[in-house]
């Protein structure tokens, strides 16, 4: 395993920490899912783009997994939905960005918040960035995950059905890939 990969893995492991116990759980809970065991490292090219306003580098999506963590070099693109207004996410000497995924406010039942995001084209390059994605490893293939029952009561009842991580990417393969938002088919 590489050593970035060992630190990407330790990072991820200190924000289910956080995230447990910024939703009011222990903090091994999420650890304990065991819902972001298995991950998927792609490397992403951007080649510098002679006629930026007509290309778009990756269109508007959000990740169908629980959690990526992602480096970038020092050219920009990435970009951040946030209250209708897209925002930047310059690239940070040293700094790594963590991305909510779907699944991760499917279990948490909208408290946390997958990010729509997309990468514009640049007509200075090449981008060079790098996602880790996190889910489920294949001993967990078939367990379902719904909302955390811990966060549930009468006032907050469960906003999605309980899915498969592999049943969740088909559906992202046949809708997100489209352009559709895929989390809205799980709700209730
Ligand atoms: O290239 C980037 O910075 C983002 C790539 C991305 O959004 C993805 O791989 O899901
Ligand atoms: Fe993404």
């Amino acid at each position: 395993m590489s050593e970035y990969v060992r630190y990407v893995i330790e990072l991820k492991d200190a924000i289910c920490k956080l995230f447990s116990e910024a939703l009011g759980l222990d903090s091994n809970y999420l650890q304990q899912m065991q819902c972001m065991e298995a991950r998927k490292l792609v490397g992403h090219y951007y080649p510098a783009c002679p006629q930026p306003n007509m290309a778009m580098g990756t269109p508007k999506h959000s990740d169908p997994y629980f959690l990526t963590i992602l480096s970038q070099n020092n050219i920009d693109g990435l970009q951040v939905l946030h209250q209708n207004h897209w925002i930047d996410v310059p690239p940070a000497e040293g700094a790594l960005t963590a991305i909510i995924g779907d699944m991760l406010q499917l279990i948490a039942n909208d408290s946390l918040k997958s990010a729509e995001h997309r990468v514009l084209a640049r007509r200075n390059g090449p981008r060079l960035s790098t996602a880790c994605f996190f889910y489920p490893n294949s001993r967990n293939k078939d367990r379902a995950y719904g909302p955390i029952k811990d966060l549930l009561s009468d006032n907050d009842p469960a906003l999605y059905r309980e899915t498969t991580h592999v049943e969740y990417l088909k559906c992202f393969k046949a809708n997100g890939n489209c352009g559709l938002d895929t989390l809205p088919l799980f709700r209730k």
